[in-house]
């Protein structure tokens, strides 16, 4: 008999509550840094566990894509003489570091949840499979999918994108230190202005930097919708759940 996947469980009883029956949350690297100069300050993992309990609490299954980008990133390394393949295995290797950070504040939140790597690593994570991450979620668990897309020369926005529409989410949500897409690069200029709503094509004809193209492309083809918010702000991610006008939503 062929297996169910996606037979509805306890945990979606209460999703009512929610828009959405299940998200994929990017995760920026960069924001694991917090308050210090490198690596993983663990309060902020704290505060970000105590947000995805909270959609947990209402019945939403989340899987997340965590960067690796306050650790190592391909393209820096490269910059400074080393061979890029090299460099972004590097990359996907701190995505796995910080999945395991996550999972551990997760579970101190009492909050259950795995780590899946692209690339095996037999006795640390477990190797990605879609079905059994599926199943995961179906169960109520937190999925952590790491190491990227397990190939050199993508990013773990792409990553995102892809589990998103392997795992059938209703939504890609990305997490950054901005509050949504802008015309320009809003750190660099204080002027530029906030979009509410963009088409893929949008994002791609005016090239804007807040998501890479080759992610962009993977969800216009498959008619993903992402909203990118600002994980910086307390609340953000419940209310955006639950239907709120947060951040800026490319569709
Ligand atoms: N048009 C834009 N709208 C919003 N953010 C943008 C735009 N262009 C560039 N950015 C930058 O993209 C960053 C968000 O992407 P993110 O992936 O979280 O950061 P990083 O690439 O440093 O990991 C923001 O901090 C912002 O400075
Ligand atoms: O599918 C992937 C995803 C990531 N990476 C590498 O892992 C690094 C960390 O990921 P990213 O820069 O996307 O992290 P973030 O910006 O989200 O912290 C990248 O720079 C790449 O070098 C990769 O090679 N393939």
């Amino acid at each position: 008999m062929p297996e169910v996947i996606d037979r509805p469980s306890k945990p979606n009883e209460r999703s009512d509550k929610s828009k959405y029956k299940r998200i994929l949350l990017k995760l920026s690297g960069e924001a694991l840094t917090g308050e210090q100069d490198f690596g993983i300050d663990p309060k902020v993992l704290d505060r970000m566990a105590l947000e995805i309990g909270q959609l947990v609490g209402i019945g939403v299954q989340v899987g997340i894509v965590i960067g690796g980008g306050n650790l190592f990133r391909g393209a820096a390394l490269h910059a400074a003489g080393m061979e890029r393949v090299t460099g972004d295995h590097m990359g996907m290797l701190a995505t796995v570091m910080n999945a395991l950070a996550m999972r551990d504040a997760l579970e101190r939140s009492n909050i259950r949840s795995r780590v899946m790597s692209a690339i095996p690593m037999s006795g640390v994570v477990e190797h990605y499979d879609r079905r059994t991450a599926i199943r995961y979620l179906t169960s109520g668990d937190v999925v952590i999918f790491s190491a990227g897309t397990g190939n050199p020369f993508f990013t773990t926005d792409s990553a995102a994108c892809l589990r998103g529409i392997e795992i059938d989410a209703n939504v890609v949500v990305k997490a950054t230190k901005v509050d949504g897409v802008y015309d320009k690069d809003p750190v660099k200029h204080p002027e530029a202005v906030k979009y509410e709503r963009l088409s893929y094509d949008d994002v791609l004809d005016q090239k804007l930097g807040v998501m890479d193209l080759t992610a962009i492309c993977l969800v216009r083809d498959h008619d993903m919708p992402v909203r990118v918010f600002d994980m910086t702000k307390p609340g953000a991610l419940l209310n955006l759940v639950v239907g709120g006008r947060e951040g800026t939503l490319i569709d």
